[in-house]
């Protein structure tokens, strides 16, 4: 099992060369570089160069790389398209995907203009007929010209779009980040949760990193580098869990238990499924520690 840890990607303004200059440097998994939402309408054309320039230029390490290009709808989602499949980052990440549709028609123009195949898309979920359609956006990975590697959770838009509010907890979003949670897993893609916006409160941040582990992403987007810190240590497992893990794949591995399906270790009840969680957990905490920045 080979898995890239993406428990922390940080996005930053395809305008600002001093933050992506710095990203060099901070300890985050992935980055995002935004041409998007964070970047005024006259600054579009600076941020792409920029952005191209930096994917071009590498100098990220092992750091995986993404430009978020605006949608393909608005007067520079082409270009952006066009100079991120020049540039040739790990990832490009699509604002706002509403259908399996888009991603298909993507996946064709990214063929039709020789994308290099080692670029994956991955999906803004943001918007409320994304969510009525989350299954039917996931189910886009089966077809592989679609590219489609992951989801990203949009929470600033979905509560934008919805009227609703940013709360502690997240309660109201709650049922939408199950059923991201769920469509990803149904077809086997990534998801990543999305960005905190309170900068200064690491309490609040921490619970958020740990309720999103908890529903099963696979790491969380950020948007300053004091956030890394945090975020990394919540989705990396702890060293007990990982000894715990190794003890469960160690004792299926016994002969005497290599036909049983259900064993007794120290007291509880393990089932060959937990042995195979064992696995994904110990996968991730080798990818971790062997990672190169
Ligand atoms: C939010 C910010 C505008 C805050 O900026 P600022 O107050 O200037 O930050 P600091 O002075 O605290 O910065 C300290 C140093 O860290 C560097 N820095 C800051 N932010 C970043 C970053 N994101 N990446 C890399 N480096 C960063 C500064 O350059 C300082 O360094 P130094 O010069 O050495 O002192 C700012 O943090 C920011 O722009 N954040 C990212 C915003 C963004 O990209 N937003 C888009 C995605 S969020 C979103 O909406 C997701 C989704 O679409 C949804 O709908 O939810
Ligand atoms: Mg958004």
């Amino acid at each position: 099992m080979s898995i890239r840890p993406r428990r922390s990607v940080l996005y930053m303004p395809g305008s600002n060369a001093r933050a992506i200059e710095k990203a060099k440097t901070l300890d985050c998994d992935g980055i995002v570089i935004d041409l998007e939402d964070a970047v005024a309408p006259d600054a579009k054309k600076t941020a792409r160069e920029q952005a191209i320039a930096a994917v071009t230029g590498g100098g990220f390490g092992g750091r995986e790389l993404f430009i978020r290009v605006n949608g393909i709808e608005t007067q520079w989602g082409f270009d952006d398209l066009t100079a991120a499949v020049k540039a040739a980052p790990d990832g490009i990440v699509l604002p706002k995907v509403g259908s399996a549709e888009l991603l298909e028609k993507i996946g064709t123009r990214l063929l039709d203009m020789g994308a290099d195949r080692k670029i994956r898309i991955w999906a803004m979920i943001e918007t409320p007929i994304a969510i009525l359609r989350i299954g039917e956006i996931a189910s886009a990975a089966k077809d592989s010209e679609t590219r489609l590697a992951g989801f990203i959770l949009g929470t600033n838009d979905l509560v934008k779009e919805s009227y609703g509010r940013i709360v502690k907890g997240r309660g109201p979003l709650l049922p939408w980040i199950a059923q991201t949670v769920a469509a990803a897993r149904a077809f086997n893609i990534q998801v990543l949760d999305g960005v905190y916006n309170d900068i200064a409160d690491t309490d609040g941040l921490r619970a958020e990193c740990e309720q999103g582990r908890d529903f099963g992403f696979d790491g969380k987007t950020l948007i300053h580098p004091s956030q890394i810190e945090t975020c990394n240590a919540v989705y990396s497992p702890a060293p007990n869990e990982v000894a715990e893990a190794r003890k469960t794949i160690a004792a299926f591995d016994l002969p005497e238990n290599k036909d049983k399906g259900v064993i007794r270790i120290e007291g509880k009840m393990v089932e060959r499924m937990h042995a195979d969680m064992a696995r994904r957990m110990v996968s991730i905490a080798d990818a971790i520690s062997s990672r190169n920045p």
